[in-house]
């Protein structure tokens, strides 16, 4: 009874949204006029508009509420009530592998799976399509980074407070996502949130980190800073050496001047550059004066099509198009970036895309148009790890 009117309310949402701001604030924005739902019923329709979005443009032509309840079986990993409620006969199968519930469904629905992320021509390479596409229809975990010094004592008191967690590596959580961070531990300062394929980026920074911390007055640039999770990262593997972030907006540098503050870093420079810009005097004196970097981060603005499976409703509002439009940008701003690359240097290109433009040939053109020399680059296939899918390559000059 309740289930059959979630399943109205979320087949409204789904179909008044397009695609306009980000689902989470159009949920919001809904249950704040909308008052009469409460805690579980509020739960219960999100967890239907989100798996509505994961079947992406698979099943578009049947009809919407068993469209719905076919998404909402695939999604589940487990028995739960509202499947129970919706379609008890596939309630106990939800525990499946995908490839057995799809068998079991109707047999007119044929062949979807590669239409969840329908782009599969232009991946990368090595990405696998099916498996890349069946990862859309879960959640990835919460991922935190233990920050050195806090490894025993973040784990002791996991262990105290009896959450269950794997450690992957020596240093990266993986949690279930609805652990509340904030209250158990000191953000920032203790761990800092970040997914798995992030986290292991720091392997392709192991590859300079010794050479680099060897040296006299290094020098690093995160070029594209943001929240400066990469920042912190390699900070975490080289403290002491000379930091600088820049980001295209003051307001994103202030977020990560007082995340530092919480980090506990004070010694670096930030400053604006906007590095899409023609004309080096455009981007601003303080990129004029920046000496040459060691290390250059450049982890570009991309399509984030690596991390569709945390924001499902992308898969189906994504316009082909904007692929091109990133390679362009982030030609722009590594061709910028990288007159500042000092002899023998080391450039790390950073995407968390899975489209062969913004990567395999982003890297191709540093190599080719700029003389850069490839070091290592991989996919770092979150998508076998209910984490995000990301692409990283080394290059030096
Ligand atoms: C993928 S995010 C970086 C994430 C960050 N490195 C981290 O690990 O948290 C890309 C960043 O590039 C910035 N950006 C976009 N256009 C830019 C431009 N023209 N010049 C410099 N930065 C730009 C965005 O503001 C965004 O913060």
């Amino acid at each position: 009874m309740f289930a059959k009117a979630h399943l109205q309310a979320a087949i409204k949402l789904v179909t008044g949204y397009k695609g306009e701001m980000p689902f989470v604030h159009y949920l919001k924005q809904y249950f704040s006029t909308n008052k009469k739902h409460g805690s579980r019923d509020r739960k219960q329709i999100a967890q239907l508009c989100y798996c509505w979005f994961r079947l992406g443009h698979s099943l578009n032509n049947v009809p919407g509420e068993e469209r719905m309840i076919i998404a909402l079986f695939l999604c589940s990993e487990c028995p739960n009530p509202l499947l129970a409620s919706l379609h008890p006969e596939w309630n106990e199968s939800a525990g499946l592998p995908v490839e057995e519930k799809i068998s079991l469904l109707p047999p007119d629905i044929f062949n979807f799976p590669l239409t969840i992320f329908p782009w599969i021509s232009q991946l990368s390479e090595g990405i696998d399509p099916l498996k890349f596409s069946f990862s859309h229809l879960q959640q990835p975990d919460l991922f935190l980074r233990i920050r050195p010094g806090y490894r025993d004592a973040i784990l002791r008191k996991l262990n105290k407070i009896g959450q269950a967690y794997t450690l992957e590596g020596d240093l990266c959580l993986r949690l279930p996502n609805g652990f509340k961070v904030e209250d158990q531990f000191v953000l920032n300062r203790e761990v800092v949130v970040q997914d798995l394929s992030s986290q292991r980026v720091g392997d392709l920074i192991d590859l300079v980190s010794p050479g680099l911390r060897a040296m006299e007055d290094a020098r690093v640039w995160d070029c594209c800073a943001a929240s400066g999770g990469k920042t912190l990262l390699a900070f975490d593997r080289m403290p002491g050496l000379n930091f600088t972030v820049t980001d295209i907006r003051n307001s994103i540098l202030q977020n990560l001047f007082q995340r530092f503050r919480q980090a506990g870093i004070y010694s670096y420079d930030g400053f604006v550059a906007d590095l899409s810009k023609e004309s080096l005097s455009e981007i601003g004196e303080s990129f004029l004066n920046l000496p040459l970097q060691n290390l250059i981060i450049a982890d570009v603005p991309c399509s984030g099509s690596g991390t569709w499976s945390r924001t499902p409703e992308q898969l189906c509002f994504f316009k082909e198009s904007a692929v091109t439009d990133y390679s362009e940008l982030q030609k722009k701003i590594i061709s910028n970036a990288v007159r500042k690359l000092a002899p023998g240097g080391h450039f790390l290109y950073i995407t968390c895309s899975v489209f062969h433009a913004e990567n395999e040939a982003n890297v191709e053109f540093l190599t080719r148009q700029h003389g850069l020399k490839l070091m290592e680059s991989r996919i770092i296939k979150g998508y076998t790890q209910k984490a995000d899918t990301m692409f990283a390559a080394m290059l030096h000059n």
